[in-house]
């Protein structure tokens, strides 16, 4: 039983190939680290699993029921996804922004107060529910953004370079919430550059360079990444 497959998927923009041919699957209740240099591709394979950078070709599937291509709008509500960024909207407060997710992802109005309560208190952002996201710091404004991608329980996590921002009471809260994720069946991809530390908490690992697939496995597997070859 697989969740997300990733099947021969390009990314082409004007002449550039920014991701060539990529194919993995992912396991119920397991960690993936996506990892490469800069520029390898991981953000680029994120935002075409999600539909934000158009794929030229290839084919995704949740499940092997939900088709990015055919039925979008139900695809998209399997997976949670935390940007590199924060995209948090400014018009809205913070709990606000808690409640956009809570409403696009159907998520019970109880059940969103417990979740929220619960990160909240953990992340100590409890008193900042009724501030704007301009007036919090960006780690603040990170954590917020965590707490959005957390709330909705989905069979997919894509999750991209959590670490930064975050002290380091909020990294291990992370971590433990994601494992705590994993454990429920949720498959989890995400990128960092902090290879120390997905050693020890991801399941398996896949390399991108340039664009491409360079190898993947167990986690016991990777050991680094090699130094760049000057071109
Ligand atoms: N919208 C775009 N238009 C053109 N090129 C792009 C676009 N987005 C990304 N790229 C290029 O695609 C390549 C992959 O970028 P991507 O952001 O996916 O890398 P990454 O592996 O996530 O890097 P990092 O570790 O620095 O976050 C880079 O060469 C980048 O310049």
């Amino acid at each position: 039983m697989k969740t997300l497959e990733v099947n021969m998927v390009s990314v082409e923009i004007g002449k550039n190939r920014l991701l060539d041919a990529i194919s993995f699957e992912l396991e119920p209740g397991q960690i993936t680290a996506l990892v490469g240099h800069n520029g390898a591709g991981k953000s680029t394979l994120m935002k075409a699993i999600l539909g934000i950078v158009d794929k030229s070709s290839g084919k995704i599937t949740i499940n092997k029921t939900y088709d990015f291509d055919n039925q979008f709008l139900d695809f998209k509500q399997l997976i949670s996804y935390l940007p590199e960024e924060p995209l948090l909207l400014t018009e809205l407060t913070v709990m606000q922004n808690f409640q956009l997710y809570g409403m696009s992802y159907g998520i019970a109005e109880e059940d969103l107060s417990k979740r929220v309560d619960h990160y909240v208190r953990n992340f100590e952002l409890n008193d900042k529910l009724n501030e704007y996201p301009e007036s919090l710091s960006k780690g603040m404004r990170q954590k917020v953004q965590t707490i959005c991608a957390l709330l909705p329980d989905t069979p997919v996590m894509l999750i991209d370079e959590p670490y930064m921002g975050l002290d380091v009471y909020a990294v291990d809260f992370f971590e433990e919430v994601m494992k705590e994720k994993a454990s429920n069946g949720t498959s989890i991809l995400l990128t960092t550059h902090q290879l120390d530390r997905v050693k020890h908490f991801a399941d398996g690992y896949i390399m991108l360079q340039r664009g491409e697939m360079l190898n993947k496995g167990p986690i016991g597997d990777f050991h680094t990444i090699q130094r760049r070859s000057k071109e």
